[in-house]
């Protein structure tokens, strides 16, 4: 629990963060106890990349893909990320004709990451569908007449479980069928790792160079990061509830995730980022910070 409170910071401004609170980063932001020279707002990935670029918040956990194309300006802190070897179960291609015969693809406008992450999928695969930036749920879309729908975060878990669902008490969450009722899920995590071996980095913890996070901040993530995948069963419980699945459907889901940014992380944010953008500025890790 952080209680380290300087006279100092006390009479300056607010040190402000920017939390996009997707499901998958309640090991994180659940247990979270603020700082009180710290302030937090919550949007949605797009709304928080903003909110950081345009100088609104100091820290966000934002979209990979911004952190790479704003590299001369943003670093990002060592050891936290939202990252997945392998199948994600959040961010989703549904689609109602097989890969190449797609025509035309709906983005959610929510998403950086995942849309420059279809991108580099499509190049790599030689499609070229038409990408449109459009709003409403995988059925709702396919039905306005779209044949793939790009859809990430708490809606596409739901979906993705629509589609798949519902699962027998012993289903393994990693042989399931992606195909049902003429829908597709691909999973664009899982095909990253069919292309590179690799983790695949959705999120980091990144912070304009001209304002790096105080210490105090860094403790209270991590002492929130450590009770929190220590309470996985009740943050599971919590969230199953609130998303309307079962619970472990949600702990499978959770305890999937990787938050360290460890190594294999760093070298797939590393491939990727010579994918999405060859010319990009070196990324840049906040220094090891031992409060
Ligand atoms: C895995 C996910 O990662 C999120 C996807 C993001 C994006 O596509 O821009 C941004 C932040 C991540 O937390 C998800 O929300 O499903």
């Amino acid at each position: 629990m952080p209680t380290s409170c300087a006279a100092s910071s006390l009479t300056s401004a607010p040190y402000r963060a920017g939390w996009i609170h997707y499901t998958n980063v309640a090991p994180i932001l659940d247990p979270l106890v603020l700082p009180p020279t710290v302030t937090a707002l919550t949007g949605v990935p797009t709304q928080m990349n903003a909110a950081l670029l345009e100088g609104r918040v100091d820290i966000a956990n934002i979209s990979v893909a911004e952190f790479i194309r704003n590299a001369d300006r943003l670093a990002a802190l060592p050891d936290f990320s939202v990252s997945v070897l392998g199948q994600v179960y959040s961010v989703n291609l549904f689609h109602t004709c097989p890969l190449p015969e797609l025509q035309r693809v709906a983005l959610t406008a929510q998403s950086a990451t995942s849309v420059a992450l279809l991108e580099v999928l499509l190049r790599g695969w030689g499609l070229s569908p038409e990408l449109v930036r459009d709003e409403g749920t995988a059925q709702e879309l396919l039905a306005r007449g779209y044949d793939g729908v790009l859809r990430i975060g708490d809606s596409a878990l739901r979906e993705w479980y629509e589609v798949v669902g519902p699962l027998g008490e012993n289903a393994s969450m990693t042989r399931l069928p992606h195909r049902d009722g003429g829908i597709t899920v691909t999973d664009l995590s899982e095909e990253w790792y069919r292309l590179t071996g690799q983790p695949f980095v959705f999120a980091v913890w990144a912070y304009r160079k001209d304002a790096p996070p105080p210490p105090e901040l860094l403790r209270a993530m991590r002492d929130a990061r450590r009770e929190g995948l220590g309470s996985l069963g009740e943050i599971s419980q919590r969230h199953a509830a609130k998303l309307k699945l079962p619970r472990r459907v949600v702990q499978h889901y959770l305890w999937n995730f990787r938050y360290h940014l460890e190594e294999p992380d760093r070298r797939g944010l590393q491939r990727f980022a010579e994918l999405l953008r060859p010319d990009h500025a070196e990324l840049e890790w906040g220094p090891e910070i031992t409060p």
